[in-house]
């Protein structure tokens, strides 16, 4: 549905160079919920203003169902924009509207008529909840009511995509589900392809299907949620792992015993519940100090972290790590001693 093909954007400031993207390409599905995680100043606005062309690419195609918009004309691009909502940090509702016209606004610039654009109105303020505050004004909600607003405005010309750029930074944890679990609600009731871009894995993990990390205007991993969570594999998708798992192994000390291996354990779905510790004393001769564990729940499965100290003879050690493959559970050596 979206296909970025190798996106670049050059900004010049100051007789400098900053390449802000750099030969980016992947696909997103129609219907999917597609998050851009990354650090401050690594691209994520860039990229996602592209793909409604609020920035202009420097180089490459973006493709929406098949149409190159890096060459649609002025009109045309009004047109596309129609097709594409968009939701921020800091929600740019009108203050001087209320919430019913707020919504309506980008209905009366399409010249939908005003019994209709009455109609859509408040079929969209019953969608977020907020029908009992359509006469209010932005300043008398609260910041949760007014990304509902936003929502709902976005979603007024029936777009197939929704950008978010940010959308849930300035709200509380229980605010920020609650949107979230909205934008979800609306994803799977209208098939809506969702972009969102985000500094928090949290984000990602409550909503994604897919995650790109982006990091100095490259992709550096992209994949499921799930996969993401269990395998990351650069540094910096470690980090924003570990973020939330809140147990980075860098950060662990356990004692440097001789003939030991420090091993991080991982589980994915099933695993998860499977009494593997216990069992693998018992069936090798080794023991076993644990040093931290988690579980995650995901939206569709649960994805477990253990990091554990095995004391052993390296033959004994080495059946067990062999075991621990049949049973699928992955491993990685941290420590060797
Ligand atoms: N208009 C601009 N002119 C010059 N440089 C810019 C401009 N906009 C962004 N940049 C630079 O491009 C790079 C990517 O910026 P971008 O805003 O896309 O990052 P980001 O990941 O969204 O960061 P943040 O999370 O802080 O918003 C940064 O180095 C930034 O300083």
């Amino acid at each position: 549905m979206i296909s970025i093909k190798n996106l670049s954007k050059k900004y010049t400031s100051e007789n400098k160079i900053v390449n802000a993207l750099n030969h980016i390409n992947f696909e997103i599905k129609k219907g999917e919920i597609f998050g851009i995680i990354g650090l401050s100043g690594a691209g994520k606005s860039t990229l996602i203003r592209c793909i409604n062309r609020l920035e202009e690419p420097s180089e490459g195609n973006i493709f929406i169902n098949g149409v190159d918009i890096t060459k649609l004309n002025k009109k045309e691009l009004r047109d596309l924009r129609k097709r594409i909502g968009m939701i921020f940090q800091h929600f740019n509702l009108l203050d001087s509207k209320t919430v019913f016209d707020n919504v309506a606004f980008p209905l009366q610039v399409s010249g939908f008529k005003k019994s209709e654009i009455k109609e859509r109105v408040e079929r969209l303020l019953s969608l977020v909840e907020l029908s009992d505050k359509k006469d209010e004004y932005p300043s008398q909600l609260s910041g949760g009511q007014k990304q509902r607003v936003a929502i709902a405005r976005a979603l007024a010309n029936n777009p197939d995509i929704l950008l978010s750029d940010e959308a849930t930074s300035s709200l509380d944890p229980k605010t920020t589900k609650s949107i979230l679990s909205l934008i979800k609600k609306i994803s799977n009731e209208f098939n809506l392809t969702v972009v969102l871009i985000t500094h928090e894995m949290e984000v990602i993990k409550q909503i994604c299907d897919r995650v790109a990390v982006i990091e100095d205007g490259e992709i550096i991993e992209l994949d499921t949620v799930e996969r993401i969570f269990s395998n990351p594999k650069t540094e910096t998708t470690k980090s924003f792992v570990s973020s939330i798992l809140n147990n980075s192994e860098n950060e662990i000390v356990y004692p440097k015993i001789p003939n030991s291996k420090v091993i991080k354990l991982n589980f994915l779905g099933d695993t998860v519940k499977k009494p593997i510790i216990s069992q693998m004393i018992k069936n090798f001769s080794i023991d076993v100090n644990i040093l931290s564990g988690n579980i995650n729940e995901l939206q569709t499965t649960s994805v477990g972290n253990l990091l554990v100290q095995i004391l052993g003879k390296d033959k004994d050690v080495n059946k067990a790590l062999n075991w621990l493959k049949k049973e699928e559970i992955r491993w990685e050596v941290i420590w060797n001693g």
